[in-house]
Parts: structure tokens; C-alpha cells; sequence
């Protein structure tokens, strides 16, 4: 690794899962539900691969569903238990930032848009604009996401937040300062810098070689790579991960995990979103503070690497948007953007209360 910006050297990150913890995180927390890491890496065959593709498809999620309704009713309510409601226990969210900072933690896809098939159309409404811009107003506020900087900056046009692009290896200050921000112009980090060239030449090759495969979307997100297999027929989808695992062959140094119907190729640093959240958290001057509550929401596998950071600074709160149960670090719940949207408005609005309220 070169020395500009880059402190981290790139073993490969081992595929273990990580034995649930049963400490409390915070004073309130649900208890955890087990968790089950899902990263794929080089070693399933892809009928693992093409099981786990089936397990992101909401056609699945439906139709199991659908076979189990009785039994699924009753993992559901179970599951809410576990994950309650940021809403509905919103009282006790914001109960755990009495004196503390907090810091706003926004994943982009699913979290403040909607998920859609074209990737290139997955609009921010400008009703959620508004309230981002409204809770950056009042907490430092910052997007994380798994695509190119640029790209989400181009949807979310906000200039006074922080932006963590490609799953956090390509981090900047706000353009525009705010009361909570200074303005911070420049680049803040990039991790995986020295993989620049062989992102380029992987997005390439898997472009050429998912050609003939219909439906197929390779999105260039400047130190990762996206695959997407929304658009893909199912009695295609082994022909795309044997194709991609072949791809992937030649480039050891880099890995493979899955999002929403899409495959994600990543340099093997061991850096992600959860190591973004930190280092946010440090840039805003709240490294090793008890006086800060981050407050993460995001709806993708990948997301949970910042849910499991704060589980392990028994600190903050996670929030998984997810209509349906799924393993999860978060500690909290919210069923779609439309709810991400009210939780950040009622965010707002208490805060604007709060400190109208005099302090006995
Ligand atoms: O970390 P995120 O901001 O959630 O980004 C993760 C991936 O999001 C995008 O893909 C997802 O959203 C698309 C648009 O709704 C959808 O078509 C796709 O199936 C989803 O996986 C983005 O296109 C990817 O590059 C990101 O890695």
C-alpha cells in the first residue's frame, strides 16, 4: 500500500462467522437475534452461490411466504419483538442520546430510495431530500454507501453532508458547511486507492463476459464493482455466477459478497462500511466519546458491518429497513424508506422541541 491516505495493508479478510454476542449494547437494547455471516467469498461452489442469489430474490421471499403464511405470521411478530419499530419505540431512541451528540448514519439504496430494477434511475423523492437536509441542519449527518461517490452525490445533492462511496473506501467532508459541520472539502480517505487499475480491468472483463447473459448490469462504483441479477431470468443466474466466479479467479487480491440481487467485487481490505462509521465518528472529533450516539440506518447485507461496530462499542443504534425478518446486528426496525422518511422528520421535530423546552 502507498503511504498517501492508505494505512491499511490488504490481508485477505477470513470468512468466519461471528459468534453472536449476548453483552447489552445500550441500556434498552431488544435482545440480539443469532447472527449469520452471509459474505460469499471464493469458497462456495456456485450452487451456494445460486442458493444465496434465490434468497435475495423478493419473488422467494414472497412465494416461501406465501407456502408458510401461519408460520411466517409468527416469526414475524417474534422478530418484531427482537426488532422493534424505531417508530413505534422512538421514545426510548432518542431517551438513549440524553446529553450525547448524535451523529446520522444514512445508507443510500433501500434506506432513502426506493429499490428499482434500473440502477440508474433509483431517485431520491424530494420530500426525503428535505428531511435529510433537516437532519443535517440539527447532527452531522453522512451517506454511506456501496456506490461511487459521485454517482450517489448526483441522487442525494446535498453539499453539507459527508459522503462514503464504495462501501466506505472513498470517504469526503461536506462541500458546504452546516452548524454541526466545518466544511471539509476534500478527500477524507481512500483505502483501497492502490486497486484503482484492477477495478478498472475487472469492471471490463465482467462487462465482456456478462455480455451474453440478458439482463445482466455491471456498474463501475469506482473501488468496487456491482453485478446485478434483478433483471437476470432465474434459469440464468448459475450461467452469471459461474461467469463471475471465472472472472474473479484472476484477481485474488480481490472478494465477493452479495447485496440485493446483486454481487458485490471488492479489493480484500479489511475495510467497510463499519470501519467507515469510525472513522467519521474520529473526524468529527468523537473518537473514543461517550458523549456521541450514532444513529445507523441501512437495508443491505453490507450494513451490517456498521451494525456490528456499534454492538461493539455498546454504542449507538442500528436500524435494519427490512418489510421482512432477517438476521440482523440492528437493534431496531423500519419497514421501508417511507418509514426511514417519518423516523427522520420525527427526529427533527423533537430535536427543535427539545431545545425549545426549558432545562430545569
Ligand atoms: O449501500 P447502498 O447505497 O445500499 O448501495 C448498495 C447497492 O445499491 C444499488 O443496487 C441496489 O439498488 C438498485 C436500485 O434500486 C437495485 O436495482 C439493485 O438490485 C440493488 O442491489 C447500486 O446499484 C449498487 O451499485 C450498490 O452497491
Amino acid at each position: 500500500m502507498t503511504k498517501q491516505g492508505v494505512v491499511v495493508p490488504a490481508p485477505a479478510e477470513a470468512a468466519v462467522a461471528v459468534p453472536p454476542s449476548s453483552a447489552p449494547l445500550l441500556p434498552y437494547p431488544p435482545p440480539r437475534a443469532a447472527m449469520r455471516k452471509k459474505c460469499l467469498q471464493m469458497g462456495p461452489g456456485v450452487g451456494g452461490w445460486v442458493e444465496s442469489m434465490r434468497a435475495s430474490s423478493p419473488t422467494h421471499a414472497r412465494a416461501a411466504a406465501a407456502l408458510a403464511a401461519g408460520a411466517d405470521e409468527d416469526r414475524r411478530a417474534a422478530w418484531m419483538v427482537e426488532h422493534p419499530s424505531a417508530l413505534s419505540k422512538f421514545d426510548q431512541v432518542v431517551a438513549a442520546s440524553k446529553g450525547k451528540q448524535i451523529v446520522v448514519f444514512l445508507d443510500y439504496d433501500g434506506t432513502l430510495s426506493p429499490i428499482v430494477d434500473d440502477p440508474d434511475a433509483a431517485y431520491m423523492s424530494d420530500t426525503m431530500r428535505r428531511a435529510v437536509r433537516s437532519v443535517a441542519k440539527h447532527f452531522p449527518t453522512a451517506i454511506v454507501s456501496g456506490r461511487c461517490r459521485d454517482k450517489v452525490f448526483e441522487f442525494v445533492k446535498l453539499a453539507e453532508l459527508y459522503y462514503a462511496g464504495s462501501h466506505g473506501m472513498d470517504i469526503k467532508g461536506p462541500a458546504k458547511g452546516s452548524r454541526h459541520t466545518r466544511a471539509a472539502k476534500g478527500v477524507l480517505f481512500q483505502p483501497a486507492s492502490q486497486f484503482l487499475p484492477m477495478i478498472e480491468q475487472v469492471h471490463e472483463s465482467l462487462v465482456e463476459k456478462t455480455r451474453s447473459i440478458p439482463g445482466a448490469k455491471v456498474e463501475n462504483n469506482k473501488f468496487c464493482v456491482s453485478v446485478h441479477f434483478r433483471c437476470v431470468d432465474e434459469k440464468s443466474w448459475s450461467a452469471l455466477a459461474e461467469t463471475v466466479k471465472s472472472v474473479l479467479k484472476e484477481y485474488p487480491k480481490l472478494k465477493l459478497t452479495q447485496g440485493r440481487m446483486v454481487f458485490e467485487v471488492r479489493p480484500i481490505i479489511k475495510w467497510d462500511k463499519g470501519k467507515a462509521l469510525e472513522f467519521l465518528l474520529e473526524s468529527l472529533g468523537f473518537a473514543d466519546c461517550a458523549d456521541v450516539l450514532p444513529v445507523y440506518i441501512g437495508d443491505d447485507r453490507t450494513d451490517e458491518d456498521a451494525f456490528k461496530v456499534l454492538r461493539r462499542r455498546g454504542q449507538g443504534v442500528g436500524i435494519l429497513v427490512s418489510k421482512h425478518p432477517k438476521d440482523t446486528s440492528a437493534s431496531y426496525s423500519l419497514q421501508e424508506p417511507a418509514e426511514v422518511m417519518e423516523f427522520l422528520l420525527r427526529l427533527v421535530e423533537w430535536e427543535r422541541l427539545s431545545k425549545a423546552r426549558p432545562k430545569w
